[in-house]
């Protein structure tokens, strides 16, 4: 198991938690992470990308803790995070922003220029890589912090909302990438879209108000499907049936 949260509470004010006393674990493969609006996702994701500290409880990857100095370093070498919000670094062109980002976990300026130019073909962003980050689209400077994430080649990655603004085209381009990365990389991804989910990914963990409502196999999850459901739309009717929301 690459990541596991255990006994993991965590509250952004004193009194009201957001997680509480949550024991799980991100499983190896793609896996997609469904839940309402203030379920809890991002504050998940960025437990497990160590920005976060939890109150109480441990995060873990592989027993190396997020909450000690030395081993939340190394911690953060082996994973890679797109957060919900991409903020460009005024000053610097794309492929500076994304071979920083390669440089900041630890690799040479030679490796992190290569690394950068490399994911950056990844998210189809070569022609924009001498722009000011600055002066991008909320889409185009969505896959600069996709390239970001995946710079240092990281072998747990976590991403929220990646596909959030992004058109048809570049969405397909972010699914054929998650295939390709699962082969060798643990992947969990944060989304409010739940069309093409068993194309894609293994496994689905519903959070709601900070509790699991569900993880398992993409294929145990679309059983909860009312069976007269077509195919295109068994992973929305699941979704559904599980935190009882209109979507
Ligand atoms: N910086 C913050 N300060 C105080 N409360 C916060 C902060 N960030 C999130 N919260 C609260 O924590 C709860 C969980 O928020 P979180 O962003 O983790 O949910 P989410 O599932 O990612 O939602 P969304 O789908 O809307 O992105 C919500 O009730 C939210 O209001």
């Amino acid at each position: 198991m690459p990541i596991a949260f255990h006994d993991c509470s965590f509250g952004y004010r004193r009194k009201i938690r957001v997680l509480d006393h949550l024991t799980l674990a991100f499983g190896r493969g793609a896996t997609v992470l469904l839940g309402p609006n203030g379920a809890g996702k991002s504050t998940l994701m960025g437990l497990a990308a160590s920005a976060l500290r939890p109150g109480s409880g441990s995060v873990a990857l592989d027993g190396l803790d997020t909450t000690g100095r030395k081993s939340v370093k190394e911690y953060r070498r082996r994973v890679g995070w797109l957060p919900q919000q991409v903020r460009p670094v005024t000053g610097l062109r794309v492929r500076e922003q994304v071979a920083h980002a390669g440089w900041l976990k630890g690799m040479s300026r030679r490796e992190a220029w290569e690394a950068s130019r490399e994911a950056l073909r990844a998210v189809d962003l070569t022609d924009l890589a001498e722009r000011g980050s600055a002066e991008l689209s909320g889409g185009q400077l969505r896959r600069v912090g996709i390239a970001q994430a995946l710079v240092h080649d990281a072998e747990v990655l976590l991403m929220d909302e990646p596909t959030a603004g992004l058109d048809p085209v570049q969405r397909r381009i972010f699914r054929e990438l998650v295939g390709s990365l699962a082969e060798r990389t643990s992947l969990v991804v944060s989304t409010h879209q739940t069309e093409d989910l068993a194309d894609i990914y293994d496994h689905v963990i519903v959070l709601d108000h900070g509790s699991p409502r569900h993880q398992g196999s993409i294929v145990s999850f679309l059983t909860l499907a009312p069976s007269e459901t077509g195919p295109e739309r068994r992973a929305e009717a699941a979704y559904a049936g599980l935190v009882k929301a209109e979507v």
